[in-house]
């Protein structure tokens, strides 16, 4: 087990104390200086407040544009953001409105998306075992806390500026409200993105914890090969197909993932094609993250220490390029305030 303690993140990030949460009050405490990035309902900027001159990211969603439901959605995501704070997630601060807009505060991540980091490079399987053994690290904590975050994917992990991945986006995110027998919670839905939906969600609309698991999996496959197992298209064909049908593209979808049948997986290590095939199990049971206290065990991680993984302090084997602005520029032209 190595020891590389990340003492940069520690000495240099600065962090705000639990007690100064809620800070934020008004758009008025911030000078803007530029767009960080666009979603489907929402702009964010990057901001400096006026009185500590620390930069955020400040997410703001223009509340005549969506119907209540979305707003309603928002609300939910904002409750659940309230109830975390780890290293390793993205740290929300403060929600606040004015007669147009809502507002959104949280740390301000400058080193890009994972999905424009892996469509520009391939990345060594040691880069990825700190991705993905972080991503694990932050997963346990939502599932700890009885939260699904249902939409793990790329475009869902920023970089910090030191290489740390953060898990964000908790729009679909649910409480595990339902209960088994067997005591396992769920969420009902066919909720996510097509591509990295485990087959439970798709086949039976339903996520447990392991669906999480599942999407991690698809995750780690394309930071290593930069490709999919499955398309999108594939998937989607197949969320419309009669049951009988839904029945053999599971058979053909989970042969395909077995190792003997998959030549793309040869390029890798025995180590990260096992966690592939491990986190891809069809079968919940079997699946890697069933038992999450396992998960610092697969043979993937044996060179990180899960301990400081967690605390967000085991250094990244990629740093972003410090000063570039990982944002395409045409959102600046676009933003409306
Ligand atoms: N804290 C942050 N720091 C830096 N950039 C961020 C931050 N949060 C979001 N972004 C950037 O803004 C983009 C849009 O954010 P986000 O996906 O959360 O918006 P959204 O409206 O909820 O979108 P969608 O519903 O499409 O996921 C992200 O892809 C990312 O590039």
């Amino acid at each position: 087990m190595g020891n590389q303690t990340s003492k940069l993140r520690n000495a240099e990030q600065p962090w705000i104390e639990q007690g100064q949460k809620e800070k934020f009050f008004s758009i008025s405490q911030f000078k803007l200086c530029n767009v960080v990035g666009k979603g489907s309902w929402s702009t964010v900027f990057v901001v400096k407040d006026r009185s500590s001159k620390q930069k955020f990211a400040l997410k703001c969603i223009n509340k005549k544009k969506h119907n209540p439901g979305k707003i309603k959605q928002l609300l939910t995501e904002v409750s659940l953001l309230r109830s975390l704070d780890h290293p390793l997630l993205c740290r929300f601060y403060s929600e606040f409105q004015d007669d147009n807009k809502i507002y959104l505060v949280s740390d301000l991540m400058l080193g890009g998306d994972l999905r424009y980091h892996i469509a520009q490079n391939r990345f060594q399987e040691s880069v990825v075992c700190v991705w993905i053994a972080e991503l694990a690290s932050a997963l346990i904590y939502i599932h700890s806390k009885g939260i699904l975050h249902r939409d793990i994917k790329p475009d869902n992990i920023l970089l910090d500026e030191y290489g740390h991945c953060r898990l964000v986006d908790f729009n679909v995110a649910s409480r595990l409200s339902q209960q088994t027998p067997d005591g396992k919670g769920f969420v009902k839905g066919r909720v996510g993105t097509p591509a990295y939906m485990s087959p439970e969600t798709l086949v039976h609309a339903i996520s447990y914890r392991e669906s999480d698991w599942w999407s991690l999996g698809i995750t780690m496959y394309e930071c290593l090969l930069q490709t999919r197992p499955f398309s999108s298209t594939m998937v989607v064909n197949w969320i419309r197909s009669s049951e009988k049908e839904k029945n053999s593209l599971l058979e053909t979808m989970c042969s395909s993932l077995e190792l003997r049948n998959n030549k793309q997986l040869d390029v890798l290590s025995k180590e990260a094609r096992v966690a592939i095939q491990g986190f891809l199990e069809p079968s919940i049971k079997n699946r890697f993250g069933h038992n999450e206290n396992k998960i610092p065990n697969i043979s993937f991680f044996s060179s990180v220490c899960f301990d400081t993984i967690s605390q967000g302090k085991w250094a990244p084997k990629f740093r972003p390029k410090s000063g570039k602005l990982y944002a395409d520029p045409i959102l600046e032209l676009e933003a409306t305030f």
